[in-house]
């Protein structure tokens, strides 16, 4: 997917010449990405900034046309936007969570949706009752839009989005700017509704708690390109060149000399350390720190998946 962009020197001759013969360069947001999703598969869809996550969601969910390349979404092409196909899907945007006019209440939000989607009215009522419910919507209904807080603005935009049952949904940033506890909330409420709907869904997140909570299967794109498509559990071990050895020595306070083992990364009470070590070298390590030292607890972790990706990105930028 390639976009055109205006270029603008600065300046304002720049600028007003710019006016007169606007210059413009390519830009490729999503090349050569290829996968596909099971139905009532949750996969999350992880990335650095820029690597061409809403790019990929917005041609996925018919909003934008590709220049190149190919996609179906529950056997259609989206971005020819069969009314068929565009009432079964939907696209939540954490930043964006609520379209239409701002002055109209959540209830008439969801009203207009159900007309939008030609939601049958018995189905509607059911929906909106199940919905209203879960995302706790009872005292926002007769609010307008325009006064919502974000969190508040997120359990209304989900519901607007959900209100015709979607089969598959596109979820980016869902809990972007929400606080912690109503990131949670978010979170457990996706996770049920996947569950309860069987609902297929790609999601993407830079927090590493609704990867998580939601999904078992990850892909990661870097530049426009899958870099890893797989087990969440085994992300870490696929990108990570390290692994952490925890010990704790069986008489506080012994200590060994631990640079010989590893880079130490943690020290705590009675003497306890975190190695990095060399994934590839942890057996050997371990088999000496267990021949030489007493002892207590050792145990060998993945390190953190936030720690993993921040790494990734940071060399992907470089
Ligand atoms: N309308 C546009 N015009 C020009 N370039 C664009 C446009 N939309 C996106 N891009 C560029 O395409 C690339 C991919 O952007 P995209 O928004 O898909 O990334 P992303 O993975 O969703 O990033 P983030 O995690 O920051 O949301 C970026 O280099 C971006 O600047």
């Amino acid at each position: 997917m390639d976009f055109r962009a205006p270029v603008r020197p600065p300046g304002l001759r720049a600028a007003l010449a710019s006016v007169v013969r606007p210059r413009y360069r390519t830009v490729r947001a999503v090349r050569g990405l290829e996968f596909a999703l099971r139905p009532g598969e949750v996969a999350g869809f992880l990335g650095p900034n820029g690597a061409g996550k809403t790019t990929t969601m917005k041609m996925l969910a018919g909003i934008l046309h590709p220049t190149a390349g190919t996609a179906r979404v529950l056997g259609r092409v989206p971005w020819r936007r069969e009314r068929s196909l565009l009432r079964r899907i939907a696209l939540v945007r954490g930043s964006r969570p609520l379209g239409g006019p701002e002055e109209l209440t959540v209830l008439d939000t969801l009203r207009f949706q159900r007309l939008l989607y030609e939601v049958p009215d018995a189905e509607f009522r059911r929906n909106l009752a199940e919905l209203g419910e879960l995302l706790e919507l009872a005292e926002l209904m007769g609010r307008q839009v325009r006064a919502l807080s974000l969190g508040e603005r997120m359990r209304a935009g989900l519901a607007a989005a959900l209100v015709h049952r979607p089969r598959v949904l596109f979820l980016d940033e869902p809990t972007i700017g929400l606080d912690v506890a109503a990131a949670a909330a978010v979170r457990a409420f996706l996770a049920g509704y996947a569950e309860r709907t069987a609902a297929t869904v790609l999601l993407t997140s830079h927090h590493m708690p609704d990867v998580e909570a939601l999904c078992r299967r990850v892909l990661l794109i870097e530049r426009g390109r899958v870099r890893y498509d797989g087990a969440l559990d085994r992300l870490a071990a696929e990108l990570a060149p390290h692994q952490l050895v925890r010990v704790t020595p069986a008489v506080a306070g012994a200590t060994a000399e631990w640079e010989r083992f590893g880079t130490v990364q943690e020290r705590g009470e009675g003497g306890r350390v975190a190695l990095r070590v060399p994934r590839a070298e942890v057996p050997r390590v371990v088999g000496e720190l267990l021949a030489r030292l007493p002892v207590a607890e050792l145990a060998v972790e993945e390190p953190p998946l936030e720690a993993v990706l921040a790494r990734f990105h940071q060399e992907d930028a470089e």
